[in-house]
């Protein structure tokens, strides 16, 4: 192929514009996206030649080597891995394919820090070289390709790129960067270069070469030797021994796996034996992503087999509610060349699931039940975090739901957070057997919930649930330790031995002087009531809704026609407070119907709902407060 010019994809122009620009301030980091690559490219080749040895030519010993040329201002990273043919290379770096670039790009258009970590999330990180560089040769043969199909793709990160033909004898990617003057004079230096490897590469999985200097004392400065020598420690961190290894070198490598700046909040090491032996290493972001609710996204566990990278998607080896876990699993039983599908099915990877699993949650039921402050602390903090996302475990996981239910917390009428299922057991009234619980769109909503407040005069606490996904964990979750879990809006009260017989003989004569005026409520409302009933629930309000038992809760119906499902049209009951004022001023009163439908309005509102007229509502207040 003669040398042909080709436009980039239009998204990988904006990208370039955005990255070369945003991210300056932090540059260095390109070299950690190239040697990244390097060895990805590596990983790639190891995997490909397990089933076809040939892969390697006549060099099987995998390795980066960065260089420079300080006359020609040109830094390369060569890497002897896979390699790209002249499609890959058109295709790889020239455009996008990856989803979530439109959101890479509103996220460095942003107001918000520039952050160069994003760049490695969203794999664009080769663009990264123009930071440095204005412009880029690549020079790559694919493995298992004759020398003389080797390509050559060069550009100067504007429009267009240039690809043709060469001849290149050795497989795997030169990536030369030409520099920028002022960049040159930065980072063409062996120290410079070195410091930067060992801060971002010190724990890939194989050697990253520089050339040797030595001080010459007549030119009184450092010249290159032949030889090359390794700068980073190429020890993958998972295989060395726990004692070995410093906090600060789990951070780094944490850091290093997850574009994290942060610290882990914690993490765990450990070698499993027995029936399946594996190493397992696995952190506990403190902050959660901003795709956290992207339940398909790649997971954040890479699966290696004897040090070899198998994949990093890794659904098979942690659940969906666990997906913020990073980390590292090294099998020594799985095969090589196990394939995607097998290890989908294979016992030992469930095994390792199910194992990686529960040393997650030994991890957080440790910070959870801890003594010491500093733990309980991180505890909160991780809840607040992941929460809503473990609790998409208690539907999921019905092997570990116990451990779940145990590791949940939650607002309450005592608290406004951290209350788990046995801080409420502990404070149960005498004679009290359920757990009560409210579910509504925010917390205020919660609290000043009308169907709270005879628990409120009782002094019983209610725990408020405010997340999405509370209403489809309580679907999976009836009770807690004998104790059922009991919606306070739904079905009729029944605080049992809660209540004395005295209350409960005057709700009932209430209830028996109030029938006439019910009936006709019944009727006024038979639209839009399924019933209507006297009630003790309520003190200071005059009326609430409720729903019947096995019925779908106002709240959840909400949720779902907000998110374009269908939620069944169910008409709620209507509960009345037969000791309050609006209520007795019912009987007997000519505007009858307008006070019915004004009850049953402010009810819906009360309940975080929306009217469906509206005006009438206001219609109606106005005719009272103007007659
Ligand atoms: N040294 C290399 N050898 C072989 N292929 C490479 C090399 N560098 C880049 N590529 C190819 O170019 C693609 C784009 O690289 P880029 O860094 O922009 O994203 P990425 O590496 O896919 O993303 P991520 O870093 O999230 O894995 C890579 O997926 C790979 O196929």
């Amino acid at each position: 192929m003669s040398k042909q010019t080709h436009s980039f994809q239009a998204e990988v122009k904006q990208i370039l514009h955005l990255v070369t620009h945003s991210l300056y301030s932090n540059k260095e980091i390109f070299l950690r996206e190239l040697v990244s690559n390097a060895s990805d490219a590596c990983d790639k080749l190891r995997f490909e030649a397990l089933n076809n040895a040939a892969l390697f030519e006549d060099a099987p010993n995998l390795e980066v080597r960065v260089f420079f040329d300080k006359d020609a201002k040109t830094l390369t990273i060569r890497d002897n891995g896979i390699g790209m043919s002249a499609e890959e290379a058109a295709a790889n770096l020239g455009t996008i394919a990856k989803s979530g670039t439109r959101e890479f790009m509103a996220k460095l258009e942003g107001d918000q820090k520039k952050d160069a970590n994003l760049i490695g999330q969203f794999g664009v990180g080769f663009y990264s070289g123009f930071i440095v560089a204005d412009r880029i040769t690549v020079e790559t043969r694919r493995a298992g390709l004759p020398a003389d199909q080797g390509v050559r793709w060069s550009s100067e990160g504007t429009g267009e790129y240039e690809l043709e033909t060469i001849t290149k004898p050795t497989r795997g990617t030169d990536i030369v960067l030409h520099l920028r003057d002022e960049e040159a004079s930065d980072f063409l230096s062996t120290w410079k270069l070195k410091s930067i490897i060992s801060k971002y590469s010190d724990h890939l999985n194989l050697p990253v070469l520089m050339e040797k200097e030595t001080w010459d004392a007549e030119k009184s400065e450092q010249v290159k030797t032949d030889e090359w020598e390794t700068v980073n420690k190429a020890a993958a961190i998972w295989t060395r021994s726990k004692s070995d290894i410093t906090d600060s070198e789990y951070q780094d490598f944490y850091k290093q796996i997850s574009y994290d700046q942060a610290a882990p909040l914690a993490y765990t090491h450990n070698r499993v034996e027995g029936r399946s032996e594996y190493t397992q290493l696995l952190f506990i972001p403190a902050k959660a992503p901003f795709d956290l609710w992207n339940r398909d996204k790649r997971g954040g566990v890479k699966l290696y087999v004897k040090r070899v990278f198998i994949m990093d998607d890794a659904e098979a080896l942690m659940p969906t509610y666990m997906r913020f876990v990073k980390g590292v699993i090294d099998s020594a039983d799985l095969p090589l060349n196990v394939s995607r599908e097998l290890l989908q099915e294979s016992r030992d990877v469930k095994a390792i699931r199910e194992g990686s699993t529960k040393r997650v949650l030994s991890m957080l039921e440790g910070l959870a039940n801890s003594e010491e402050a500093a733990d309980k602390e991180k505890y909160a903090s991780f809840w607040k975090e992941f929460g809503a996302v473990m609790k998409e475990g208690v539907g999921e996981d019905h092997t570990n739901q116990e451990r779940l239910a145990k590791l949940l917390r939650f607002a309450s009428t005592h608290a406004d957070e951290g209350v788990s299922f046995a801080d409420y057991v502990s404070r149960m009234k005498e004679g009290q057997d359920a757990i009560y619980y409210i579910t509504a769109d925010s917390l205020q909503g919660a609290k000043t919930s009308p169907q709270l407040e005879i628990f409120k005069k009782k002094g019983i606490e209610v725990l408020l649930l405010t997340d999405r996904v509370d209403e489809w964990m309580l679907s999976h979750l009836y009770e807690f330790e004998g104790h059922s879990l009991q919606s306070v809006a739904k079905g009729a009260v029944d605080l049992g031995k809660l209540q004395d017989e005295e209350e409960k003989k005057k709700a009932e004569e209430a209830a028996e002087a109030f029938k006439p005026v019910l009936e006709r409520l019944k009727d006024s409302l038979k639209e839009r009531a399924k019933d209507v009933r006297v009630t003790t629930r309520l003190v200071d309000s005059p009326a609430c809704l409720v729903v019947e038992d096995g019925d779908m809760s106002a709240h959840l119906a909400r949720m779902l026609k907000q998110a374009g499902q269908a939620a069944p049209n169910a008409k709620p009951i209507l509960e009345i407070n037969a000791e309050h004022a609006l209520v007795k001023k019912l009987e007997g009163d000519a505007r009858f119907d307008d006070l019915a439908q004004i009850l049953f309005d402010q009810a819906v509102l009360a309940d975080g709902g929306q009217l469906e007229d509206p005006a009438a509502y206001v219609r109606r207040i106005n005719a009272l407060l103007t007659a």
